[in-house]
């Protein structure tokens, strides 16, 4: 019996056996015997053709959803995602803390401020926490945990709120933006990701890769602008990052977008060629654009905790730095990082980063953040 692997039918045997086939047919066998085979293969590009052809996903579909509740939903979900390891760590200090007690009292406060200490805080900051809730428990008493988680997140919200402040936006755009920070804090990512964040926003954005200096990072940052369909200003490796800088602005100011997003190379405070090299930049932003920068953001890594607090003093009075993007708090249990920085620099986090992927950049906000940390 005839049978085919595959599941192919089996070929006519004999003349008699075939149906009855168009002169066109019996020519395209003559020609391609194996013309099935053939088709397989132009079929297969079509598909490829296809597939090509398909839009890529875009920041704008990335970043929609249904409605506005179900944004602010995600939105919480993803603070919350990001801060979950701060989150246990400080609820189980804080539940070993109230284990034995109902009533909080002052050695109950003493422990919670070591606990305030390991989430990184910052000693001086949760000093002056614990100062404010022994006030209020000598004065009113605190009853229980619930009523300290309660007290304590006012006091968080209460120096965050203190440096909260509206991003001014250029009186004529382009609104300039400079990436600064130490080696690897993720300077390219963030501003790879931030484009995507405006163009999702509805806003044009340009890129400048002003990080000449690492290798690859202007190739790292063609494929950010890729991904975030944004165009990219740059010049080739050791070149000078200020003029790929006047390029960019022209481009920025001629092409009528909405922001430029300047990529500078990671540096520390202490290396002062490269801090002066920092202030040449500034100054032919201003040259182009009168009130350029606009923003200065001193990108911080989360997981570096206290260490990173005395470079990013120091940056940020050196790079008159206007406000702090936060990355990889989701690979972090020092997450209180954030109540020192306001506390200690007086300056806002304004975004943060919280994975590796183009959509894990959130804009921080303080109400959020806190209820995430101290949440169930
Ligand atoms: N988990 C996580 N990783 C991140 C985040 N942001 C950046 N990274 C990673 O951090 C690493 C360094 O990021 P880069 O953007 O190259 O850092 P950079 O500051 O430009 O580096 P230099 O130019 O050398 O100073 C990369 O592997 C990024 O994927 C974040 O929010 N979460």
């Amino acid at each position: 019996m005839a049978f085919s692997l595959f599941g192919k039918k089996p070929k006519p045997t004999s003349e008699e056996d075939q149906p009855k086939r168009s002169f066109f047919e019996r020519m395209r066998d003559a020609v391609a015997p194996d013309l099935s085979l053939a088709e397989e293969v132009e079929r297969e590009e079509e598909l490829q053709q296809e597939e090509e052809q398909q839009p890529v996903s875009l920041p704008e579909e990335m970043y929609e959803q249904d409605n506005e509740e179900e944004n602010s939903s995600g939105f919480f979900a993803r603070m919350r995602q990001a801060v979950t390891r701060t989150r246990e760590s400080l609820n189980s200090g804080i539940d070993s803390v109230l284990a034995l007690t109902r009533e909080v009292d002052t050695a109950t406060l003493d422990e919670l401020e070591a606990v305030l200490i390991t989430s990184d805080i910052g000693v001086d900051t949760a000093q002056e926490i614990i100062a404010t809730l022994r006030q209020r428990a000598l004065r009113e008493g605190i009853d229980g945990g619930p009523e300290l988680k309660r007290l304590l997140k006012l006091e968080l919200l209460k120096i965050l709120n203190s440096v909260r402040s509206p991003v001014a936006r250029a009186a004529t755009p382009p609104e300039v933006i400079m990436m600064v920070g130490v080696n690897g804090t993720g300077k390219t990512t963030t501003s790879g990701k931030l484009a995507a964040l405006f163009r999702a926003q509805h806003r044009t954005a340009l890129l400048c890769a002003a990080d000449t200096f690492r290798a690859a990072a202007i190739e790292q940052l063609e494929v950010w602008a890729q991904r975030s369909g944004v165009d990219i200003v740059k010049t080739k490796q050791g070149g000078d990052p200020s003029a790929a800088l006047y390029d960019a602005l022209n481009a920025g100011k001629a092409r009528k977008v909405d922001v430029v997003i300047i990529d500078t190379a990671g540096r520390l405070h202490t290396k002062s060629g490269l801090m002066t090299e920092l202030d040449k930049m500034r100054r032919t932003a201003a040259k182009v654009i009168p009130d350029a920068p606009h923003q200065t953001f001193l990108v911080m890594d989360a997981t570096t905790g206290q260490n990173g607090m005395q470079q990013a003093r120091l940056f940020t009075e050196a790079a008159q730095v206007t406000g702090i993007v936060l990355t990889k708090l989701d690979g972090t249990a020092k997450g209180g990082i954030v109540i020192a920085i306001a506390r200690e620099l007086g300056l806002p986090v304004v975004y943060c980063g919280i994975g590796e992927k183009m959509e894990d950049l959130i804009a921080f906000d303080a109400d959020a953040f806190v209820d995430s940390l101290l949440g169930d």
